[in-house]
This record gives structure tokens, sequence and C-alpha cells, in this order.
């Protein structure tokens, strides 16, 4: 993944802080208080040392008035050092909590803005939502301390720096031009490791789905069917090792640049020392002067190399920010309607006009002029091969995706000038690849209609057309019992009312249940609701579904060619349109796709 170029760097920095402004005011500005405070206080410690120091030397005695005072002074600048790192520290966590908890919610909000699937379904997309996920969205906090304490670096340096000009201008300036090769060699370092944070970036998500994947229930049968955990394993080891060889050359670096900073900072120290020694000797310099530009050397150097390493750490964090912007400035998915329509009741019929589809620009098409009149009312079956669209079609009913070409209408209006989540307030759908929630049995049920999820009758009786109330209300808590295994708590664990697991086919009804929770919705979409039904099953919660379906459209997607034998039409969909239209009796008249397919399926049961 390269990294998000859109952004200068100082434009990340002020959006940081603005960022920070906002979600803590209170926490930054006392943060920024603090810190300033934090960073006089070495410099006028150094200096009421000095006084202190000389008063002694020079026979001052320290309970004289002027004496008491400096030491008086002096105590409390050691006690507010003391005590100032931990109110910053305080501070510091309280901001990155305010302010992780507004980035937190504003790309979650983002995310839920996306009207259709185009981004969900991009790898690029994907693989930079989860840099903004995991790193991005905590930057900010870091961004701000890293600023504010550069900040207070900058001012006990330079503190330091003047001070020390007052004594000796030539040392002053010596000891400057000796952090620069350390300056140099972290922003070099700085560099080295934003590079190591991309390339070990990719490595550590692949290792993270390794790890996933090695410890997860579902993935688990077939692990040990096939006996893959170790590959996995492996494959995991590989990419950890890969990452921790990049980590390790630059731990490599940094010891060695580390350790040479390290001397030369030493030699200036030693040097300054000897030549202020030697002055005091020769009575150029007091006693205090000594204390002050011991202080002074240890001071500058200290701030220095925290300040670049700082400027480092800042340098890092702004850029993986930039993956939050790019997140959170992202425009609509589709445009938003020029002149938007209301969505109204039914009363016509979905019309899907010569449609055609591929899911990119460098993708084969799916759907290759598609047409197909579902009037209001009626119960429209579709079949056709695997591949041949039908989830497709599916999808751009429900606007998770618009046609490359044609349109689909809404009682004549097309649906993009409808906003989204209107049209999808009338649609009601149960995919292929439904959801299982870690919910109660209630809520798995209720979140189809989010505004009537604590509606008991109106779950249950969703349940019951399903054909899975007898099921759940059987469960050691009823309705209200966890459908998962995952334990809220270590005390939870052993307690079989914790949660309960359920079959494939029972866990197909409640997501049935699920889509069947709104009555109002005119338009009901079932991609295979009973593939996972024992044949029992499948023809009572077939009876059902026609029952509820009666009033209202559907469209209904099976494999299972005896569960839509009784639809009012039946579209065969092949090479991307709809190549066969009619009721099944028709259709067997007619001898084509779907009269083999129907002969296939019937030879299947009644045997050769
Ligand atoms: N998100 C996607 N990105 C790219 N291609 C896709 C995506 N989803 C489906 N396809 C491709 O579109 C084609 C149609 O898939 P679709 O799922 O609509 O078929 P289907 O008729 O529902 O098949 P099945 O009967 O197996 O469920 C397939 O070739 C599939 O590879």
């Amino acid at each position: 993944m390269k990294q998000e170029t859109r952004y200068p760097i100082f434009h990340r920095g002020g959006r940081a802080l603005a960022l920070a402004h906002r979600a803590a005011p209170k926490t930054t500005g006392f943060l920024a208080v603090v810190g300033l405070l934090g960073s006089g206080l070495p410099v006028v410690a150094a200096w009421l040392m000095k006084a202190v120091l000389d008063g002694i030397s020079s026979g001052v005695a320290p309970a004289s008035g002027g004496g008491m005072l400096l030491l008086v002074l002096l105590v409390f600048a050691g006690v507010f050092s003391a005590v100032l790192p931990h109110v910053k520290s305080y501070l510091k966590e309280e901001l990155d909590r305010s302010v992780s908890a507004r980035s937190y919610d504003t790309v979650y909000k983002k995310i839920n803005q996306f009207v259709t699937l185009a981004r969900f379904e991009d790898p690029k997309f994907l693989d930079r939502l989860r840099l903004a996920q995991q790193a991005g969205v905590t930057a900010p906090g870091a961004v701000v301390t890293a600023l504010l304490g550069s900040v207070a670096g900058l001012v006990t340096a330079c503190g330091f720096i003047v001070s020390l000009w007052l004594l000796s201008p030539v040392l002053a300036v010596t000891l400057v031009l000796s952090i620069v090769p350390v300056a140099l060699v972290e922003f070099y370092l700085g560099s080295r490791r934003a590079e190591v944070l991309h390339l070990v970036a990719p490595l550590q998500r692949r290792e993270f789905f390794y790890r996933e994947l090695i410890a997860n229930n579902r993935a688990a049968k077939e692990l040990r069917l096939y006996g893959t955990g170790d590959f996995f394993r492996q494959r995991m080891m590989a990419d950890r090792r890969l990452s921790d060889s990049h980590q390790r050359a630059l731990a490599r670096k940094k010891l060695g640049a580390g350790a040479l900073t390290a001397l030369a900072g030493a030699a200036a120290a030693g040097l300054a020392l000897a030549w202020s020694v030697r002055s005091a000797w020769k009575g150029e310099l007091t006693v205090g002067d000594v204390s002050m530009l011991i202080a002074a050397v240890a001071g500058v150097q200290t701030s220095a190399s925290g300040l670049v390493e700082t400027f480092a750490r800042t340098h890092e964090s702004l850029i993986l920010f930039g993956h939050y912007l790019f997140i959170i400035d992202l425009d609509l998915d589709v445009p938003a309607p020029v002149r938007p329509r209301s969505v109204v009741p039914l009363r016509w019929g979905i019309e899907i006009r010569d449609v055609w589809f591929r899911y990119s620009d460098d993708a084969p098409w799916v759907l290759e002029g598609a047409s197909l009149f579902i009037p209001h009312g009626s119960t429209v079956g579709i079949v056709g091969k695997n591949g041949a669209g039908k989830s497709t079609l599916v999808k751009l009913l429900c606007r998770f995706h618009d046609p490359t070409r044609g349109a689909i209408y809404w009682d004549g209006v097309d649906i993009r000038d409808i906003p989204a989540g209107d049209l999808r307030r009338r649609i009601g759908a149960v995919f292929q690849d439904f959801m299982f929630y870690d919910l109660s049995a209630a809520e798995n049920i209720g979140i189809g209609d989010v505004e009537r999820i604590s509606d008991g009758d109106r779950v249950r009786k969703a349940a019951e057309l399903a054909g899975i109330h007898g099921v759940l209300s059987g469960l050691p808590l009823g309705y209200q019992t966890l459908l998962s295994r995952i334990f809220f708590s270590e005390e939870d664990k052993n307690d079989p009312k914790t949660g309960v697991m359920l079959s494939g086919g029972q866990w197909q009804r409640v997501a049935l249940a699920r889509g069947l929770m709104r009555d109002e919705r005119d338009f009901l979409i079932l991609d295979e609701p009973t593939s996972g039904l024992d044949p029992e099953a499948e023809k009572e919660v077939g009876r059902r579904i026609a029952e509820f379906g009666a009033s209202r459209t559907s469209l209904l997607i099976t494999h299972r060619l005896g569960s839509i034998r009784e639809s009012d039409a039946i579209a065969v969909l092949a090479g991307g349109r709809i190549v066969e239209l009619g009721t099944h009796d028709e259709l067997i008249s007619a001898a084509g796709t779907y009269a083999e397919l129907f002969a296939m399926q019937a030879d299947g049961y009644v045997g050769p």
C-alpha cells in the first residue's frame, strides 16, 4: 500500500489539531499549558540552583531573606517538576480517549453512509480502510501530544541555549552544532521507520488473517479435515519472520546511530565540563555558572534528541493519519439524485429494462441486456445456472450497485432518482449469504425492523411465518437466548444458558424471519431462502411465504425448481439476459432450458 500523498504534511497536522480541539477543547488547552510550564521549569530550576550555589560560595547565609526565598522557590520548582509529568500523562491519556472516540465515530459514520457495495468489494479500498481503522484512528491523539511535546522540547532547548549564550556564546554555538548530527541521524531513522512501517503493514495484516483463521470456529472443521492448520501456521510464521527481519534491520541501524550520537554527545558534554571547571579554577566562572552549564548541556542534549524523535514519531503518525483523512473526506459513492423522487407504495410493478452490468471496467459482463417486468402483487421466480447473475440482479434491485447501462424502474421511476434509504425501506430481502449475529434470538429477528425490535409479538409472528417459533421458544432463555458461543465473561463460560449454536437450516429460518419482520414492505426478495431446509420444512415454509406474499410483490430465486412451480411467472436467466419467461406449464411446453432443468431434477428424485 502506497502512502496517501493527497494531503501535505502540514495540512494533516492542522487537521489533527483541529480534531483534538473539537474532541476535547479543555483537555487540549490544559495539556498545552502544562506542557509549556513543564518545559520552562528545568531552565528556571537551573537558574535558581546557580543563584543558590553562587550565594553559598559568596558567603550569603541560606537562612537570610534572599537565600531563603531562593531555596523555597527551588523546592517548589522541584515539586512541580515531580508532579507535572503525572498530570501531563493523565491529560494525554484523556485526550487520546476523547480523540479516538470521536474519530472512531466519524469513520464508522462514514462507512455507514456508503450507499453501494462497490467500496466493500474493492480490495485496495478495504486495505486502506483497515489501515484507517487500525492506526489512523488513534493517530490524531499521538499527533497532538507529539506536536505539544515538540513545542515544549523547543522551549526547553531554547531556554538552555539562551542561558548558555549568556555564560559563553562560543559554548552555546558549539553545543548547537553538536546537535546537528543527532538531528540528521534521527530524521534519517524517521524516514526509514516510515518505510519499514509500509513494508510490514501488509505482512502484519496477512499474519492477523492467518491468526484469526486458525482460531476461528467456523474454519475449524475444514482446517482439521484438510489438515491445513499447519499450512496456515507456516504462512503466518513466514510473514511474521519477514516483518521481524525488516524491524530488526531498522533496530540495528538505530543501535549503530544511537551509539555514535551518544558518543558525540558525551564527548561534547565532557569538553564543556572540562572547560567550565578550568574556567572556574581560573576564577572566570562561578560555582553557580558551572552548575548552570552542566544543567544546560544535559538539558539541551536531552530535549534536542527528544525533539527530533518526537518529530520522527509525529511524521509517522501523520502518514497513518492520511488514511483516516482519505476515508472521512470520501465523496458519496453514488451521485445524489438531481431531482429526488419520493418512493410510493408499489402499484404497477418493477421493471428491469435492458440492464447491463459488470463489477469493474476490466471484469466480464454479468448482465447483458436483461429485461424483466415484475407486476405488482405477483410472485416471479428466477432460475439459472451457478454464476448466471441471479444474486447480482438482486443487488441491483436493492441498489447495492447501479447498472452500468440500462435502468430499473419502480412504478416507472428510475430507482437512481429515489434516495436509497427510502427505497430499501419498502424492500424486504433474505440473502443467500445471510448474516449470523452474536445477538439474542429476538434481536436476530427484530433487527429486520429496528424500530420494532422490542415488539415481542411481531418478532414471534415473523418466527412463526419462518417456521422457527417452536425451536426458539424451547431454548434455555426462550427468545432471549444468545445465538452464539462467544462468552461475555469468564464466569458465564460454563453456563449453558449463555448461548447456543443453531443448525444451518435453523439459522436460515432465523434469517428468513428477519426478512419477514416488516409487514408493510411491498417488495420481497428471497434469494435461496430454503436451500438449507429439509423437504418437509421447505414445503411448509414455502406455503407460509406464499400466504405472506399473496398481497405483495415477490421475487424468488432458487435452484429447487419445485418451490417456484406455483409462481405467477418463472424467468430463466442465461448468458446475461432473460431467455425464457412464462408459467411452469408454459415453460414445460416450450421445452427449453427450464424444461430441461426441471426434467433433470425430477429424474434425480425418481431415479433411472
Ligand atoms: N463482488 C463481485 N465482484 C466481482 N465479480 C463478482 C462479484 N460477485 C459476483 N461476481 C461474479 O458475477 C457472476 C454472477 O455471480 P452471481 O453471484 O450473481 O451468480 P448467481 O447466478 O447468483 O450464482 P449462484 O447460483 O451460484 O448463486 C459470477 O461470475 C461471479 O464470479
